[in-house]
């Protein structure tokens, strides 16, 4: 998909002396999660919305050593219904925009996201592995309750509240495709079928994951990939990742009258 470049190159979308400014945000977020491992090698990103704008990384660049002046810029409300054939208000003068440009608009139109992160981290897709390996229907969604990093999730789309200990995390895992673009269309699907999640795992590549601004999007990103980490490990130990536990927890007191 080319990006049709505007006759004027908004330069001034991407310059900004705010370190908090989404055109300076994503490379910075990017070069941490390089040193986590998330987005090594070119693979993953990040792309963050800002009322109408897109902020976008180019594709196929080291995403650690990105620069402001790297960035395209997207304006949604400029784009045709379908999102195909997108139009850049904003280009650099050479390369193209990431291939995950159309998943990250579906977190943007879709669940109305800020940020989403796209990550290659080797835990996520050690699960989707294990998942795979353990099969019959078990491998399309992966669940783990009774940890605590689960409060780290919200409780879903247009919902107010995190989950609590007991509940249940579930995140749908979608199937590869040669080309990132064509997940597109699964990972919509896997929103479709689970309404809440705020994150599709990718058998075999990694992870999409989104939040209504950077904050939630980076802090459930970081508690995804814990728990990832986490059941990779008590797969290893042989300790099942839900568990029955009953409440026992001694009450708080502001609860006992
Ligand atoms: C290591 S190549 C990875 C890509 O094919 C893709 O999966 C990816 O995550 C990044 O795509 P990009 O177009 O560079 O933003
Ligand atoms: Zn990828």
């Amino acid at each position: 998909m080319g990006a049709q470049q505007e006759p004027e190159n908004n330069h001034h979308l991407v310059t900004s002396e705010d370190q908090d400014h989404p055109a300076n945000l994503i490379p910075s977020l990017c070069a941490k999660f390089w040193n986590l491992g998330w987005v090594t090698g070119t693979g993953g990103g990040c792309s963050i919305r800002d009322g109408d704008l897109v902020y976008i990384a180019p594709s196929g660049v080291q995403k650690e050593l990105m620069k402001a002046s790297d960035l395209y810029v997207l304006s949604l409300q400029q784009q045709q219904p379908d999102l195909k054939n997108r139009t850049y208000v904003r280009s650099p003068p050479h390369g193209k925009p990431s291939q995950c440009t159309p998943l990250f608009l579906a977190a943007f139109t879709r669940r109305g996201a800020g940020c989403c992160i796209h990550t290659h981290s080797q835990w996520a897709v050690l699960v989707t592995l294990l998942l795979e390996a353990q099969g019959s229907g078990s491998d399309k969604v992966f669940e783990i309750n009774n940890i605590e990093q689960i409060k780290g999730f919200g409780r879903g789309f247009q919902k107010s509240g995190n989950l609590g200990y007991h509940d249940t995390l579930r995140i749908p895992v979608i199937e590869n495709t040669a080309h990132e673009e064509d997940l597109t269309e699964f990972l919509e699907e896997a929103m479709d079928k689970h309404p809440d999640t705020y994150a599709v795992l990718v058998r075999r590549h990694g992870v999409y994951v989104w939040g209504d601004n950077v904050h939630k999007a980076k802090t459930m990103c970081e508690s995804l990939d814990y728990l990832f980490q986490l059941a990779v490990q008590m797969k290893h130990l042989g300790i099942p990742w839900l568990s029955d536990i009953p409440e026992t927890l001694p009450r708080a007191k502001a609860d006992i009258k």
